[in-house]
């Protein structure tokens, strides 16, 4: 019988050495009392629009267009969406702390999620103190999977140009583990539950198109389609209830999208 052949040990690879980008500072924005957590969707899609004022979007996007972006193969691994744009990840847990506690996005989610276009909540009340009441806090972990922690450091860019797009697929929830915000607390083990994805540029074409399931009342339901506005912050739900959804073909102008996901304690 013929010697099996012995592998050669794997060479050492070399550990990634991205530097975190220096992100230029989160200013100016709106305060939270001119935004609002508007359902696109109840329980599935939300939009907070002017989230980033448009000189911001503009000081971010020549930012990003100097960090290394890389164009995504043309080709899938299994059970992965055919997806072509450019784009950069980075871990970077300081960033993804200052995105939800700067910006309006803490308060929006875990107080002012119920709130019709006028400002009006619609069912719950706040407690005398203006802390929440306990319906509104467990309606709170109902809607988002949990108690928000803030968001997932594994911020993703992504620049999409005329012909580019991103296939229909479902995101995943994952399992991450929050560093420890200082050196006498300990690290926290969390889930994603739902998509961030803040939308810098205005395009023509580039829509994130959502497919709701057919059912017995409506067994061909209509798409739900979000031009992308820029500034305007996106969040849907994703895992298990995560909807079929894609990042349609840009046919003109640049599309910049900053992904993040919410995340709850596990
Ligand atoms: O760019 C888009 O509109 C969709 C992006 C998306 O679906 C994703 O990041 O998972
Ligand atoms: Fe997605």
């Amino acid at each position: 019988m013929a010697p099996k052949s012995k592998k050669p040990p794997p060479k050492p690879q070399p550990k990634a050495t991205t530097t975190t980008p220096n992100w230029p500072p989160l200013r100016p924005l709106l305060p939270a009392a001119d935004l609002t957590l508007t359902p696109l969707l109840t329980d599935q899609i939300y939009l907070i629009r002017n989230f980033l004022p448009s000189t911001l979007c503009k000081t971010y996007t020549s930012f990003l267009a100097s960090l290394p972006l890389t164009t995504t193969p043309g080709a899938p691994k299994k059970d992965e969406a055919l997806r072509v744009n450019d784009r950069f990840q980075i871990d970077d847990a300081r960033f993804a702390e200052m995105l939800w506690n700067t910006t309006a996005l803490k308060e929006l989610i875990t107080t002012r999620f119920e709130e019709d276009e006028h400002g009006y909540e619609q069912d719950h009340s706040y407690g005398e103190d203006g802390t929440i009441s306990p319906a509104l806090a467990e309606r709170a972990r109902q809607l988002w999977g949990g108690d928000p922690l803030g968001l997932n450091p594994n911020i993703r860019i992504y620049r999409y140009s005329a012909g580019q797009f991103f296939g229909q697929h479902y995101d995943d929830t994952n399992n991450i583990t929050l560093p420890p915000p200082n050196s006498r607390s300990k690290a926290t083990p969390a889930r994603t539950t739902w998509t961030l994805l803040i939308y810098l540029t205005s395009c023509t074409g580039g829509e994130t198109v959502f497919y709701p399931e057919p059912t017995r009342a409506n067994r061909n339901p209509e798409p739900i389609t979000v031009a992308p506005e820029a500034g305007m912050a996106l969040l849907h739900r994703h895992g298990d209830h995560c909807m079929l959804h894609e990042g349609a073909e840009v046919t003109s102008g640049e599309k910049w999208v900053l992904r993040s996901d919410l995340v709850v304690p596990r």
